[in-house]
């Protein structure tokens, strides 16, 4: 496909997610219809789709309007394309633009520049203080591409090279030791014999250095497993790990991760958890807003209103409420959010804390939104 195609085939996809349809949907269906497309072609119309995501409000500005067209306007004027060339109406490129458009505008409003729902901006700023708008601004980046070694299976450096000789470049990821940062060839990876036999898996390097920091060995009840990466890396950790979760087709993929990466992991279906007895270490990774993950999912931001952040911080209050009586004497609980919000984080915590007198904080961490990885947050609360 041309440049302009590309841009033409972004356009009618944003048009079916401004209409309502899930991106993930619109683009999968695009390519459904549009066979003749490659995998570069793809790739880069993706990567269209998810800027203009991540930048919804501040482009609609710049490119004069809340369609398709408008919106790539305002990506391609952001990053400061030659315009005239890619509308052109050559081909399948869209075609030129008007007076209108080639005028445009700038991100004036805070929630414009900020790229984020206007009630959520006073949360941000209460949550984050000073780093609320560099937060905001670093949610419409890119996220990294990060793996964790197996160190099971290999050392870090022997990953690195084995990786490397499948044409995947990484880098030493500082939040973790066991984090690698993929530098090129992250399309790769999913093929490569590294990620396939366990010596690698694809974990954002905070969630990595969460783990990291629960210290010790035991055993362990992933409580809110979903697909297991915590437990895995638990796993690989030393602990003797238990995987639950209240929808267990969340876990579906976690028993072959686990053979993969040449674990032991027991699943307990919900109905089943209250046989499942108490354990040195109860990981609650509890649903959340995910606001520390929303440059992967951008569309995420735009969905989440007051009543849903509400419902979300109930519902960890109701998780962390049932997960407390698997925590052994004397073990610990670590509550843990991809979230920035502190109604998620400390508020819950301090919630917990005055509902439960037997209870304090030994540690508590916080990981920004960064060229590193994304932003989490962790709590260890043990018995008095
Ligand atoms: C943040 S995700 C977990 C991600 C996972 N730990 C990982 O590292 O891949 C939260 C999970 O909590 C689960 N969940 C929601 N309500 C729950 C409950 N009441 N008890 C246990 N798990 C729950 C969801 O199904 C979801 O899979």
């Amino acid at each position: 496909m041309t440049p302009g195609a590309r841009i033409a085939a972004a356009i009618e996809i944003l048009d079916h997610i401004q209409s309502g349809q899930p991106a993930e949907q619109a683009l999968t269906r695009w390519a459904r219809g549009s066979r003749f497309a490659g995998s570069g072609d793809r790739a880069a119309i993706r990567d269209y789709v998810y800027d203009a995501l991540r930048h919804w409000r501040s482009d609609a500005c710049r490119g004069g309007g809340v369609t398709g067209r408008a919106r790539m306007i305002g990506r391609l004027r952001a990053q400061e394309a030659d315009l005239a060339a890619l509308f052109n109406g050559v081909g399948h490129a869209p075609s030129a633009l008007s007076d209108a458009e080639n005028t445009g505008g700038v991100p004036e409003a805070e929630g414009d520049i900020w790229d984020m729902p206007d009630w959520l901006i006073a949360v941000f700023k209460a949550s984050l203080g000073a780093q609320a708008k560099g937060t905001a601004l670093a949610l419409t980046g890119r996220a990294p591409v990060t793996v964790r070694v197996n160190t099971t299976k290999a050392d870090v450096t022997t990953a690195q090279a084995q990786l490397l000789s499948e044409g995947v470049e990484t880098m030493p990821n500082p939040r973790a030791d066991t984090a690698l940062t993929v530098t090129a060839g992250p399309r790769r990876l999913r093929n490569a014999a590294s990620y396939l036999n366990g010596l690698v898996e694809l974990q954002d390097a905070a969630s990595q250095a969460a783990i990291a920091g629960i210290d010790g060995a035991g055993t362990a009840l992933d409580f809110c497993a979903g697909g297991g990466g915590k437990a895995l890396a638990l796993a690989a950790a030393g602990w003797h790990v238990t995987a639950h979760d209240t929808d267990p087709a969340r876990m579906r993929d976690l028993p072959a991760r686990a053979l993969r990466g040449g674990h032991h992991i027991a699943l307990y279906a919900p109905d089943d958890i209250a046989n499942a007895g108490q354990f040195d270490l109860v990981l609650c990774d509890a649903p959340c807003s995910g606001s520390g993950t929303w440059r992967r999912t951008p569309e995420a931001k735009w969905a989440l209103t007051q009543d849903r952040l509400d419902a979300l911080i109930e519902l960890q209050a109701q998780v962390l409420e049932a997960a407390i009586s698997h925590v052994a004497e004397g073990g610990r609980l670590v509550y843990a959010t991809c979230s920035l919000l502190q109604g998620e984080n400390e508020g819950q915590v301090d919630a917990f804390l005055a509902a439960h007198s037997g209870w304090r904080v030994t540690q508590v961490q916080h990981w920004p939104v960064d060229t590193w990885g994304d932003g989490f947050f962790a709590a260890h609360l043990a018995r008095n």
